[in-house]
């Protein structure tokens, strides 16, 4: 296995990666005996795409799935370069006054992540940057929660979060940190043209760097009696307001 290879694990992660990152996939490994016609499918287009299928005993997949729920399916996956700091000043070139851009600020649980990561793919983000040392890695789980965005989506791994924030800026990107305890409402801000958006991770939330260097903090108005939403969730509001005001336009 070279240093790259990853494991996709699922039912839907090996299609979603059979369908969208063919050129990507090695190896699909099938649980052997298995009658599921959703496994049967998978072996079909995994021949008709000349990508190598193996029926596998059960044990073998367990032994890879390490705990994950395979569903009798599983590939072995060369994972895309991953983005650096050089290649996020040229995508946001490349968006052309329209960056949208997801900054999560030390996201821990791959599950969070790999939330995350779906719902910017689905809002169109521009990139993700997470912090190298601070972040969960890209691995199976994030993946897998991620539904094959992941690798679909540019996500820029970065040494120093501020000076890539600061980069930002001075390519005319606008920072605004979400933050419960601010006094700026999220949906009377202007998050038209080049936005980057920063979530804390799951503990600390934005780090005081992070939190200096934005231009602006702004918060989800919350009725209720909790003290902060899931960041993915916080994610979620947070695009798709930037989404909802960039359509309206
Ligand atoms: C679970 S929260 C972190 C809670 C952390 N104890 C704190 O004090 O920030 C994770 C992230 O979600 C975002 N978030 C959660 N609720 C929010 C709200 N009501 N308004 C704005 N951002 C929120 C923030 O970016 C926060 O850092």
């Amino acid at each position: 296995m070279s240093r790259r290879d990853n494991w996709v694990v699922g039912i839907n992660a090996v299609a979603s990666a059979l369908e969208h990152d063919v050129e990507h996939v090695r190896e699909v490994l099938l649980e052997a005996g298995a009658k599921n016609p959703r496994l049967a499918g998978i072996e079909e287009t995994a021949r008709r795409r000349e990508v190598p299928v193996r029926r596998v005993p059960l044990q073998s997949l367990e032994g890879i799935a390490g705990g994950l729920r395979h569903q009798g399916a599983i590939a072995r996956y060369e994972a895309p370069r991953t983005h650096d700091e050089k290649d996020l000043a040229g995508l946001v070139e490349a968006a052309e006054g329209k960056a949208l851009v997801l900054v999560l600020d030390g996201v821990q649980d791959p599950h969070n992540l790999g939330a995350c990561l779906r719902t910017a793919a689905a809002a169109g983000v521009t990139a993700v940057v997470i912090p190298k040392d601070k972040a969960a890695p890209i691995n199976a789980t994030v993946r897998k929660v991620s539904a094959g965005a992941a690798d679909r989506i540019p996500v820029v791994s970065v040494t120093n979060l501020a000076r890539c924030l600061r980069g930002l800026k001075e390519q005319g990107v606008w920072i605004y940190g979400l933050d419960g305890g601010a006094a700026a409402g999220l949906h009377g801000t202007d998050l038209r043209g080049n936005v980057a958006l920063v979530l804390g991770g799951e503990g600390e939330g934005l780090r005081r760097l992070t939190r200096e260097t934005c231009d602006g903090l702004v918060r989800i108005p919350m009725p209720g009696e909790m003290e902060s939403l899931n960041v993915s969730v916080a994610t979620g509001v947070a695009l798709f307001e930037a989404v909802r005001q960039r359509e309206a336009v």
